[in-house]
């Protein structure tokens, strides 16, 4: 746990100055409250004093501190103030960034879906494990700093008076701040199962309703109904432990205030009637450091969830990458043939390889019709070229240059694929073309939806480009969604285009209408065209056919 706790720490470096501020203003506020029951315990002495007829210095600090108590009273409100301010500032800004920093990283893991969990669980990590880190500084870091200053300085006040009780009151306090991040350790196993629990949950909830109409057409509402309730007792199952947990710490934090506060009674009753202001300053002191101390038990809670959740992140984060880039990537070439020389591929050593000697050439402007039975292996050629997974042995090569050698970025602006499953973002049709061009205009949109075969159809809509297309591009059928697809990548500058089944979805007159202008939609790419049959119409200039791992000469 410790090392997960320090590396979300790491990661939180470039905003070391928020963080600091707030730590800082939240001292600076908790040492206000000790300040004020300082003056408050002196004041009172002084009135006592007074009252008794004790020496004139007693009363004259008595009246010292009167003077003091309303600034100090003033100050503190507005510490608090812009603690709050600040603390929450320095969160914002540390979450901001952790999230874009796990969504990168899983970004760049799990293209080819090797080891991708479960949709809900992910989603749960993305925001509900980054929001719990938000715990270590808010419920940690920052009151720990706050009652570790304010039981040293309550040591250093009463010690000036009398280092026994001193003693008497620090040594329970500080054992009530350190004993919850002794037992948070034993908390994070615990927090841990949680946060399983509730990424099962969460899987639970969303696998049937994002696949609605499979669930339903199925009759397995009942059974997915079932299953939520069943993780549900299981999350509530973890949830108690979790909080039996937190609630002995809290009643151990809260026995040691007692111990400290009951001590220095005794002390004051044991002593001679000198000590009754030491004594005095010492109780406020102590209630002042039970206040600061209430909310350890809370803090070491949230070290336990803060530090499950880091846990989590980290282990998603740093699934291995299944093809990091060279340190120093070569620049791109500028051709763009493409040529596969004995290249051999399982998706895992305990699966059976999908390419045993693969040969295969593009040159350029070519246009490969790439025919095989579903299995063959056609999706997971294209996966090869983008680098989303390696060759075990073998290479690709682009314009002469091992595609090895090249960050997976720039040989994405040379080589396009519209997958099988291509989706739509919940987002506008201009938006979700503009993916493939950030740069398009609207006349080389419509180009692209008009060479797609869908432009008349986007024309006819009130709201044109403007058009949501719904999560998933649920507002489109099934073979709108396919040609707007298509027509983002016929966008893409890339040279060299693999379009895995691009008619699927299209009635025939319209597959038919839209491979016949491949010619022009294509000039002067390349192109994989990946296809179950060939129409008659595609006229490519190779066609293969993908059998036993080894691309071979076809007839169509
Ligand atoms: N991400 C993956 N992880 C593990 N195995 C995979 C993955 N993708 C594909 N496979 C396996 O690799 C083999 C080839 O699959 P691929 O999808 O490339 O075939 P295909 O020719 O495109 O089939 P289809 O025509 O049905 O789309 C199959 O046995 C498949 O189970």
């Amino acid at each position: 746990m410790r090392h997960d706790v320090f590396r979300v720490l790491r990661l939180w470096r470039g905003h070391a100055g928020w963080l600091t501020a707030g730590v800082a203003m939240a001292v600076l506020s908790a040492l206000s409250g000790v300040a004020l029951l300082v003056l408050a315990a002196r004041v009172i002495s002084g009135a006592v004093a007074q009252g008794s007829g004790a020496p004139v210095l007693v009363v004259g600090f008595g009246i010292t501190a009167l003077l003091w108590l309303r600034p100090v009273m003033l100050f503190r409100p507005v510490a608090r103030y812009l603690e709050r301010l600040v603390t929450h500032e320095a969160t914002f800004r540390a979450l901001a960034q952790t999230r874009v920093w796990f969504f990168g990283r899983l970004a760049q893991r799990l293209p080819a879906g090797l080891g991708l969990r479960r949709a809900g669980d992910l989603l749960g990590r993305l925001v509900a494990d980054v929001e719990a880190l938000d715990g270590l500084y808010l419920r940690v870091i920052v009151p720990a700093a706050a009652a570790l200053a304010v039981v040293v300085t309550m040591a250093l006040v009463v010690g000036a008076a009398s280092p026994g009780l001193a003693a008497i009151l620090a040594l329970p306090l500080a054992a009530a701040l350190v004993l919850p991040m002794l037992l948070a350790p034993a908390a994070a196993r615990a927090g841990a199962e949680v946060a399983e629990a509730q990424g099962a949950l969460r899987s639970a909830v969303v696998e049937p309703l994002t696949g609605l109409e499979d669930t339903l057409a199925a009759n397995g509402e009942a059974r997915a109904a079932a299953r939520v309730a069943a993780e549900g007792a299981t999350l509530a199952a973890a949830q108690t432990r979790l909080a039996r947990r937190a609630a002995w710490g809290g009643a151990m934090g809260s026995l040691l205030t007692q111990v400290a506060l009951l001590g220095c009674l005794a002390w004051a009753l044991a002593s001679r009637d000198h000590a009754v202001a030491t004594g005095l300053l010492a109780v406020f002191l102590a209630f002042a450091a039970a206040e600061a101390l209430s909310l350890m038990p809370r803090a070491g809670a949230a070290l336990a969830a803060a530090g499950a959740a880091a846990h989590r992140l980290f282990e998603a984060a740093d699934t291995p990458e299944p093809v990091p880039d060279p340190s120093a990537p070569a620049p791109l070439p500028k051709g763009h043939a493409l040529r596969l020389s004995g290249v051999t591929f399982a998706w895992a050593p305990d699966r059976p390889a999908v390419f045993d000697g693969l040969d295969l050439d593009v040159p350029e402007g070519a246009r490969i019709a790439l025919l095989g039975p579903s299995g063959a292996g056609k999706s997971t050629l294209a996966a090869l070229l983008l680098k989303f997974a390696a060759p075990q042995s073998g290479s690709i090569t682009l314009g002469g240059i091992d595609i090895a050698t090249l960050a997976a970025a720039d040989l994405r602006r040379r080589v396009a694929w519209l997958t099988q499953d291509a989706r739509l973002f919940d987002d506008s049709i201009a938006a979700n073309l503009r993916l493939a061009a950030p740069e398009a205009t609207e006349a080389e949109l419509w180009r692209a939806l008009d060479r797609a075969q869908i432009g008349d159809l986007i024309r006819s809509l009130p709201e044109g480009l403007e058009t949501q297309c719904g999560e998933g591009g649920t507002r489109f059928s099934g073979g709108q969604g396919r040609r707007l697809a298509l027509a983002r990548t016929l966008l893409s500058p890339a040279s060299v285009l693999i379009l895995d089944e691009p008619a699927a979805g299209l009635d025939a007159d319209t597959e038919r209408a839209f491979l016949a202008t491949l010619d022009e939609a294509m000039a002067g790419r390349s192109v994989i065209l990946i296809l179950h049959r060939l129409i008659g119409v595609e006229r490519p200039t190779r066609i293969l056919r993908l059998v036993g791992g080894r691309a071979i000469p076809a007839t169509g």
